[in-house]
């Protein structure tokens, strides 16, 4: 039995193959909610920088804070001696080959770059024996990870041969350790494997390879949870998962349509799924789910209805009371909200704020016309005013499109999704803010349901849960107490 099995078996675990999906993590006990069935360090990780997150980060731990550059390449910033000397032995060759390099030229490395810079790098440091390799940290366990080389795009093959090129300038390594095509297909690995590792409140903070938990195959119904505890990755059990069932996580953002996640996952992944979700495309609830949450609504304000094309392919017709709606008609307001969307995100993007919240709201007041209340293009404007109005701590007017959040959120995540959990927990802590205490106790219980069994109850930030939780329901028993002495 191999290394990596043999390993697993200790964590009651095993990997199977099957045709269809390549290898599977099955379980060989019962897991329950909660409950951690694999955790596993980066083999390779870097902080994200780019337009969406351009603050530099500490290249261990993630932090922002306290951070001092590195003096030799000026690249890598690092928030404390102990962050820094956990990654010397890694970054000791990469900041000899990033210091070679033009400054700015150093600076505007992409993430998937630096990251294969320091997988190659990995790599030697292993071969030459100056980092120790073990049954799940070895670079082996990289070369079993699925390429996909012969079904991606010819245009897409020669970004990776260029990005090849460039690891091979940075590095300047002699031939005989190093081969263009195999670090071309590495990149090709690294975009059906590497994961995005985020904060507790699931905001973005860089890349990593998890070579192990990279076996866990995707279910848009999944039964765990991928969550990361700084550079740590940790995959809980969101519900009773009995021995022998495969382990699942989702690869992707699940608010969506059975096509829109079908895409996704082919043009990333090259599968097609076959979750019990996914095999009900076409399905009469299917086409229903779909146009709730993508399509056209009904015209007329007091019919909930959602439009379907009518069989000639001139109009749509609402499902619920039969009116007819003009294709050009729905076409012009379609474009009318393109524009003014578009607009609000270049206004935001410039830092006109107040002007960017005009637009945004129009934007809503024009989707509410066109799709269900429950839609995700309805749903993404509010997500973006609650952020602009969280940043200019207008607490009413954010708790007011928190909730207005709540219902899509609970259509589209399953019960027990980190997403839906955070919500609650925006809306409770914005809740507490206001005094709206009976309210902050009622949300902060359900975040605390849900984020218990997707984040544990050990981090700082769910033992700040917890102890918010505690304090609302402190407050709300004395307000019940006086008002009952009164
Ligand atoms: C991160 S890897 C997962 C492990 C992979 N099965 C292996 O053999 O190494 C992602 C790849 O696994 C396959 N995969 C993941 N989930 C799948 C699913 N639900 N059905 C079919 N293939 C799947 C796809 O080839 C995908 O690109």
């Amino acid at each position: 039995m191999d290394e990596l099995q043999k390993a697993l078996n200790h964590k009651s675990l095993t990997i199977s193959t099957l045709p269809e999906k390549g290898r599977c993590l099955f379980t060989t006990r019962d897991f329950f909610p909660g409950e951690v069935i694999i955790s596993e360090n980066p083999y390779v990780c870097v902080p994200n920088k780019n337009k969406e997150s351009p603050e530099s980060k500490c290249e261990w731990c993630f932090s922002s804070n306290n951070l001092k550059k590195c003096s030799a390449c000026h690249v890598v910033w690092y928030c404390s001696s102990k962050c820094q000397k956990s990654d010397w032995k890694l970054h000791s060759l990469e900041c000899r080959a990033l210091s070679k390099l033009d400054k700015d030229r150093a600076k505007s490395l992409t993430s998937s770059i630096r990251l294969m810079v320091r997988l190659y790098i990995r790599r030697k440091l292993e071969n030459e024996k100056i980092l120790p390799t073990s049954a799940t940290e070895n670079y082996k366990n990289v070369e079993a990870l699925v390429s996909h080389m012969s079904e991606v795009e010819e245009k897409q093959l020669v970004l990776y041969a260029q990005m090849a090129n460039l690891v091979n300038l940075i590095l300047q390594w002699p031939e005989s350790e190093i081969n263009i095509k195999e670090i071309a297909e590495n990149f090709s690995k690294l975009a059906c494997n590497a994961h995005t590792i985020c904060d507790s409140e699931l905001r973005p903070l860089g890349t990593g390879l998890y070579p192990v938990i990279s076996i866990i195959n995707h279910s848009c119904l999944p039964n765990s949870v991928l969550v990361f505890e700084e550079r740590l990755a940790v995959v809980r059990a969101m519900q009773h998962i009995p021995k022998g069932t495969e382990v699942l996580i989702s690869y992707i953002e699940i608010a969506g349509s059975t096509p829109t996640r079908q895409k996704a996952l082919k043009e990333q992944y090259f599968f097609t799924c076959t979750c019990s979700h996914c095999m009900n495309l076409g399905q009469p609830d299917d086409i229903q789910e779909s146009a709730i949450l993508e399509g056209y609504r009904c015209k007329n304000s007091k019919c909930n209805g959602f439009l379907l094309r009518d069989s000639d392919n001139k109009g749509f017709v609402c499902q619920q009371c039969g009116l007819l709606q003009d294709k050009e008609e729905l076409k012009n307001i379609t474009n009318e909200v393109k524009l003014i969307s578009e607009k609000a995100s270049a206004l935001l993007s410039s830092g006109h704020k107040t002007e960017a919240i005009a637009a945004y709201k129009t934007t809503e007041e024009l989707q509410g016309k066109l799709y269900h209340p429950c839609s995700i293009h309805l749903m993404r404007t509010r997500e973006t005013l609650l952020k602009i109005f969280m940043e200019l701590q207008d607490w009413r007017a954010a708790l007011s499109y928190c909730r207005l959040t709540i219902p899509t959120y609970e259509k589209v995540y399953p019960r027990c999704h980190p997403l839906l959990g955070l919500q609650y927990y925006t809306c409770g802590k914005l809740e507490w803010l206001l005094g709206e205490t009976q309210a902050a106790v009622r949300s902060l219980t359900k975040a605390s349901d849900i984020l218990r069994i997707t984040h544990g109850t050990k981090t700082p930030f769910m033992i700040e849960l917890a102890s918010k939780l505690e304090e609302a329901h402190a407050e709300a028993s004395y307000m019940l107490r006086s008002q009952n002495e009164d």
